[in-house]
């Protein structure tokens, strides 16, 4: 085995100037795919994919020649590990030929879904179905949408997920994990992931039950009694969201708590301001800018697709941010409506992009999050200053700015039914994936392991019976995606973390939840000190650049959250919280 560093430096430089243009190929012929869902356009991306792996699997073989776990210089050596780590890659071609086809027709299957109803509208999943979740009150037309978005998507994926789930298992085998699910977690570099997210939700869930209380209250007061199982879960299609994880639609006409105050979602303003998606996304780069940070490359404005085109193509509207690995080119594809919920995502995906610039001159292996969740809290830690009824006057979304505690009350609640509601969903999303891949979830269970999870862990259920014969976790992008989610668990938690003390670092005094670090270079410095890291340090590191703690801790949500707490607890004095750990079982067939 080579013992010399100099040796290994020079195979690792070469390596990486040669990975730049594999990988760009790659991305490039994966961002055709998902601009234009075409066979033509997968097998391009597939056959892409089949040279990356090619040349990762080769890379792997080179690297074993060296002695690297031996090596003095500690960046080298992680620079060897991560190099050696090649997941699905380490399969032979064949398999892995049929696992990238699985994978492209399960995202394809997800994306091109329609929903037709007797007068044959058809609606995909964006806009159409999005929009009656968020914005019907009607029982029977919400029961609809949902029921059949299941039919449409889930449904036809069972076995295709199946397959690909066996296939994984075989790549995480051959590189020497379990099952995908101990690699997933093996992004984090922790023993006790699990147990620690576990701690994270213990410590949230009283703020969560007090919410799920409130919310649960209006809703029979909206659509009656017996429309709630006595189990105590809510029905899935009542809270404004197709996976019911994130409540804020329900905000303006159902749970805003004092209505005599001015609203906190500009969804109106937007419109009434003639919004388009650029000003969106002009609007997020400068809130980046302002705080010193890098603004978006001309490439950026020139090639990124950010509506939904109106050509007939079908495309992958699920947003989401790209990195090309060319130190060039970095892009976001999404089909942007002029809503509050897409102002936050268009800044959650500048949030990515700004990470992925702050690490462009690092070894492409290092050119990752410190962990996924950090990737994922970047842009929702901006949007936590954008939110603020002060900011949102500042760039003239709001008319006035009522300072008292019922306004906010009405602010921490809004912000409660996107950040709280979230935690369980979060949470179960991959307690679900980890147990198919780890095999306690048989294919014959995969539904009812979902909704015993769903109406576990977040207090909702079905609002009709499920068998088998359906696939609810395939109605949910990250699963046919097969993106992994316990990142924005973790993002969720620590976001509020980094928030607290960019507050600090730009002299915020106030409470937490108002405070807006908008200008302040010094937060952005602080912020770009931890980005500029990508994955060449442990997380505990970066983490420690920005809060000078080293670990995830609850205390900045609650600490953010205290005044709702507070205000819930009352509001639901002398009420039973909690619900049944087990689903309904007298449910009407749809
Ligand atoms: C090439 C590639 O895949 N790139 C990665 C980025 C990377 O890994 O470099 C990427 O773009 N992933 C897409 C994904 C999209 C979104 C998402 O899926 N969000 C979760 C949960 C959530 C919801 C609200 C929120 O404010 C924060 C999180 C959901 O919708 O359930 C959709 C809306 C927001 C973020 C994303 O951006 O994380
Ligand atoms: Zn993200």
């Amino acid at each position: 085995l080579i013992t010399d560093e100099n040796e290994a430096w020079a195979f690792v430089n070469r390596v990486n100037d040669e990975s730049q243009e594999v990988y760009f190929k790659s991305i490039q012929a994966s961002w055709n795919y998902n601009t234009n869902l075409t066979d033509h356009n997968s097998q391009l991306s597939v056959e892409a994919k089949l040279v990356e792996a090619a040349f990762e699997k080769e890379v792997a073989a080179n690297a074993s020649r060296f002695n690297w776990t031996a090596f003095q210089n500690e960046t080298l050596k992680r620079i060897f590990k991560k190099a050696s780590d090649i997941g699905s890659a380490s399969l032979p071609e064949d398999r892995l030929t049929k696992l990238k086809v699985i994978e492209s027709e399960l995202e394809r299957l997800y994306s091109s879904a329609q929903l037709c109803d007797d007068d044959s509208t058809c609606n995909n999943l964006d806009p159409g179905l999005t929009r009656i979740l968020a914005e019907s009150r009607d029982y029977d037309k919400l029961l609809w949408a949902w029921f059949g978005w299941r039919n449409v998507s889930g449904r036809k994926m069972r076995n295709l997920y199946k397959e690909f789930v066996n296939i994984s298992n075989e790549a995480a085998r051959a590189n020497g994990y379990a099952d995908t699910g101990e690699y997933w977690r093996s992004w984090y570099d922790m023993d006790n992931l699990r147990e620690e997210c576990q701690k994270l939700y213990e410590q949230l869930k009283p703020l969560y039950l007090n919410l799920h209380a409130y919310v649960k209250r209006k809703l029979i007061d909206k659509y009656g009694e017996d429309k709630f199982p006595s189990t105590g879960q809510i029905p899935a299609h009542l809270l404004g969201n197709m996976w019911a994880q994130s409540w804020g639609n329900l905000y303006s006409d159902l749970l805003q708590p004092f209505k005599n105050k001015p609203s906190v979602d500009v969804t109106e303003a937007l419109k009434e301001q003639n919004y388009t998606a650029q000003k969106m996304f002009e609007v997020s780069e400068e809130f980046f800018t302002s705080l010193g940070l890098i603004p978006m490359p001309e490439e950026f404005w020139n090639h990124s697709m950010i509506v939904k085109p109106d050509d007939g193509r079908d495309v992958v509207c699920h947003a989401s941010a790209w990195d090309f690995l060319n130190q060039k080119d970095f892009r976001i594809k999404q089909c942007t409506d002029i809503t509050m919920s897409d102002l936050i995502t268009t800044h959650h995906e500048m949030g990515h992009i700004q990470y992925y610039l702050q690490y462009k001159n690092l070894p492409v292996v290092f050119r990752r999050g410190a962990n996924p969740g950090f990737h994922e809290a970047v842009g929702d830690v901006m949007s936590l200053s954008v939110s603020t009824p002060k900011h949102l006057k500042e760039i003239g979304l709001l008319e006035e700015v009522v300072d008292d505690e019922e306004s906010d009350i009405n602010f921490l609640l809004s912000q409660a039914l996107k950040k709280i509601a979230f935690l369980p969903f979060g949470y179960l999303i991959d307690q679900w994936r980890w147990s198919v891949f780890n095999g306690e979830t048989s294919p014959e269970d995969y539904n009812k392991k979902w909704w015993d999870l769903r109406c576990k862990y977040q207090g909702v259920s079905p609002p009709v019976q499920r068998t088998e014969d359906d696939f609810d976790p395939g109605a949910k992008y990250h699963i046919p995606g097969n993106t992994p989610y316990i990142r924005y668990f973790v993002s969720y938690v620590i976001q509020f973390q980094f928030h607290q003390a960019l507050c600090e670092a730009a002299n915020q005094t106030g409470p937490l939840y108002k405070c807006d670090i908008y200008n302040s270079h010094v937060a952005g410095n602080k912020l770009s000190d931890m980005l500029s890291l990508g994955s060449s340090k442990p997380w505990a590191v970066a983490m420690e650049k920005v809060t000078g703690n080293t670990t995830m801790d609850a205390g900045a949500i609650i600490e953010y959250f205290q005044p709702l707490i507070t205000w819930l607890e009352k509001q639901n004095e002398g009420m039973d919280i909690q619900w049944d750990e087990a689903c309904p079982t007298d449910l009407p067939v749809y």
